[in-house]
């Protein structure tokens, strides 16, 4: 197993807490880029095989990696490792680096985008631009590629488009709608990136973060035809009320006035030589803790991989379930274990420190009885603005709901999880597949 609990020790008090936490490394470790491209990938003689699509690599001059995200080192290395020295160059744009051979690892920020980013981005953009027509590109794209991959479009700097961000993130708007605005407001996002690297060869590995698998929205696309458009982005700036810099408003006014060109689209030429594969996602980490529910003697309820909507709220949907299992053995007896993922969001009032399934688990905790434990991370390790990857309670967790429900109006839950020791923290796991969330169901009351 490559991705460990670094605190578990100190959080598996009871035995449900040990089971909710193996289901979660478990799960983590499945999505790991080692272990799903070397399912997804492999290379014989010259033939490349990803998916079910092939690639004869000895029809062009050099094979090259770019890309970006929060696990594109770790997919870079996979790709080293199933192509060893047939890999000449390439890119890639992360926040969890790892060592590489060809590939030169760029660091970068996220979920704001920095300085080093667009550094990065720079480099990544240069060396797209000396890809030709004998290039076969392999695009590693991975979820928190959008503000990693950070070029800020003509007449929009660095500051204006962290402001946007920031703004964007708290707005309560989906990933859909923050990614419309975001490829409107870059140089790269929406598939212009195929646009820089054509005629050249791009097949993208994409590990996918997004509950649709939209691959225009996933890293917000840069190789992927993007049908959003300069006044989608404009609606959502409006729907949320987003005060975005004056830069960012002016480009998408002149866009919808047809001043600049939109993003590429599905039938543009760009993406005559363009493949995209997703070789994971949410699903790939629901079935793998399922199966070691199973192995743990706890029956596995897959419910969904595509909950979203206000943690809070999904939290307490959540609650309601276990409950119905505990009392009434529907939809299935205990003991059990209910998997969930997807990406829930947070609409941010307060200042403090947070994130999704930190406050799913802190909602959970207002209502749980015994015989319930439930847990909750981001599998890429980092939960919204923290250091933890999420939390996990149990009936004992909250003493007073006063002191639960001001944590949770002010968005600081991370404090009041930490002194209650109920904060998961792995570090960043070189993977990124959205939420995964359990709740552990132990006894039977009928
Ligand atoms: O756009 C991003 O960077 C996301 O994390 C969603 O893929």
């Amino acid at each position: 197993m490559e991705i460990q609990i670094e605190n578990r020790s100190q959080v598996a008090t009871t035995d449900a807490r040990d089971v909710a936490l193996t289901c979660l490394e478990a799960g983590v470790d499945a999505g790991h880029p080692r272990r799903v491209i070397h399912d997804a990938l492999s290379l014989e003689g010259d033939t490349l095989r990803v998916a079910d699509a092939t690639y004869d690599c000895s029809a062009y001059d050099e094979v090259v990696v770019l890309g970006g995200g929060n696990a594109a080192a770790h997919v870079a290395a996979a790709l080293e490792d199933v192509l060893g020295d047939r890999i000449d160059r390439g890119v890639v744009v992360t926040d969890d680096p790892t060592e590489l051979e060809a590939v030169t690892v760029s660091e970068g920020d996220h979920p704001v985008p920095s300085e080093r980013g667009v550094a990065g981005t720079r480099r990544l953009l240069e060396a797209a631009d000396t890809a030709g027509e004998r290039t076969l590109v392999l695009a590693a794209i991975t979820g928190g590629g959008s503000a990693l991959m950070a070029a800020p479009a003509d007449g929009i700097s660095l500051a204006d488009l962290q402001a946007t961000t920031d703004a964007l993130l708290e707005s309560g708007a989906d990933i859909h709608e923050i990614n419309a605005v975001r490829k409107h407001c870059s140089a790269l996002k929406g598939g212009q990136l195929a646009r820089r690297l054509a005629p050249a060869t791009v097949v993208a590995v994409v590990l996918s973060d997004v509950v649709d698998n939209d691959l225009s929205v996933i890293a917000s696309g840069p190789v992927a035809p993007d049908e959003s458009t300069f006044d989608d982005a404009l609606a959502v700036v409006d729907r949320y009320d987003i005060d975005v810099p004056e830069t960012v408003a002016d480009r998408l006014e002149r866009g919808r006035a047809g001043a600049i060109s939109e993003t590429p689209g599905p039938d543009d030429p760009v993406f005559d030589r363009v493949s995209n594969h997703i070789v994971a996602d949410g699903m790939t980490v629901l079935e793998a803790a399922a199966e070691v529910a199973t192995e743990q003697g706890y029956d596995p309820l897959l419910l969904s991989s595509r909950v979203r909507g206000e943690a809070r709220e999904a939290a307490t949907t959540h609650v309601a379930i276990g409950e119905e299992m505990l009392a009434t053995g529907t939809p299935i007896s205990p003991p059990a274990v209910l998997v969930s993922g997807g990406e829930t969001t947070v609409t941010v009032s307060g200042d403090g420190c947070g994130g999704p399934n930190q406050e799913f688990v802190t909602s959970a905790a207002l209502s749980l009885e015994a015989g319930l434990t439930v847990a909750a991370v981001d599998t890429d390790g980092i939960d919204g603005a923290s250091d933890a990857a999420g939390g996990i309670v149990d009936a004992e967790t909250v003493d007073t709901d006063k002191r639960a429900r001001a944590a949770l109006a002010a968005n600081d839950v991370t404090p009041y999880l930490a002194e209650r020791n109920a904060l998961i923290k792995t570090g960043p796991t070189g993977t990124n597949l959205n939420d995964l969330r359990v709740v552990v169901v132990e006894h039977s009351a009928h």
